[in-house]
């Protein structure tokens, strides 16, 4: 995706109604401070358009960045922040489910896990509540820059048993430092997208 045009078109809070976007969706869950806002950022190749955080809970809203007017990035607040109250953690969690629940253009989600450690019992639950909902979750493994390279395989090895993940998904490890595995993720979107430009062709 050559970018051309970025704008970030909605940003929901707990009591927003959801945007009823008619363009192709692709949104990024994940537990708080895995790297969510600065894989968008990466993507968009802006510093900090996504706003980012050493302090986990920095997103607390769905945010729907518009590429080219072609397509929405949607960056999503992060799951197991410890120093949010049950309720607000629950508010949270009901607000990102709701909308994966419910949207009608989103094309893919993909599951951001640090390259660094196991999958949590809650990344788990996630994904395994990502595969009963239908998804085929797409992981990306991030903080890549964090480890030696002759780690690589080996983490990407126990993040699929950890998250016990089905035959052939796709694991892409990406640095937001380094920007390495941006192209990757880019071409796999760009298929998504592209994939129902042609549907709609065909029709
Ligand atoms: N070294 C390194 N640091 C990273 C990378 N990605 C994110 N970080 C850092 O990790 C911290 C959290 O990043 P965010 O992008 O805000 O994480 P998030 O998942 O959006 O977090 P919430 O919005 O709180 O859910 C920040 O200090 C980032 O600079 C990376 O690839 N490499
Ligand atoms: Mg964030």
């Amino acid at each position: 995706m050559v970018i051309k045009n970025i704008e970030l078109e909605t940003v929901c809070g707990i009591t927003s109604t959801l945007p009823d976007n008619t363009l192709p969706e692709v949104a990024f869950a994940g537990k708080s401070n895995v790297g969510k806002s600065s894989l968008i950022n990466g993507l968009m190749n802006r510093k900090s358009l996504a706003r980012t955080s050493a302090q986990p809970g920095k997103t607390q809203t769905i945010n729907f960045y518009n590429i080219n007017q072609a397509m929405y990035l949607v960056d999503l607040p992060g799951y197991g922040y410890a120093k949010v109250s049950e309720s607000e953690k629950k508010k949270w969690g009901v607000m990102i489910e709701n909308y994966l629940h419910t949207s009608k253009q989103l094309r893919a989600v993909f599951l951001l896990i640090d390259i660094r450690h196991d999958p949590s019992a809650n990344d788990k639950t996630m994904y395994d509540w990502m595969v009963y909902q239908g998804f085929e979750p797409i992981i990306i493994a991030t903080k890549l820059d964090k480890i030696k390279r002759s780690q690589v395989q080996k983490n990407i090895k126990a993040i699929r048993t950890g998250l016990d993940v089905r035959p052939g998904t796709k694991i892409f490890p990406f640095s937001a430092e380094t920007k390495q595995g941006r192209d990757e993720i880019w071409d796999y979107i760009d298929s998504l997208v592209l994939e129902q430009e042609s549907d709609e062709v065909s029709e």
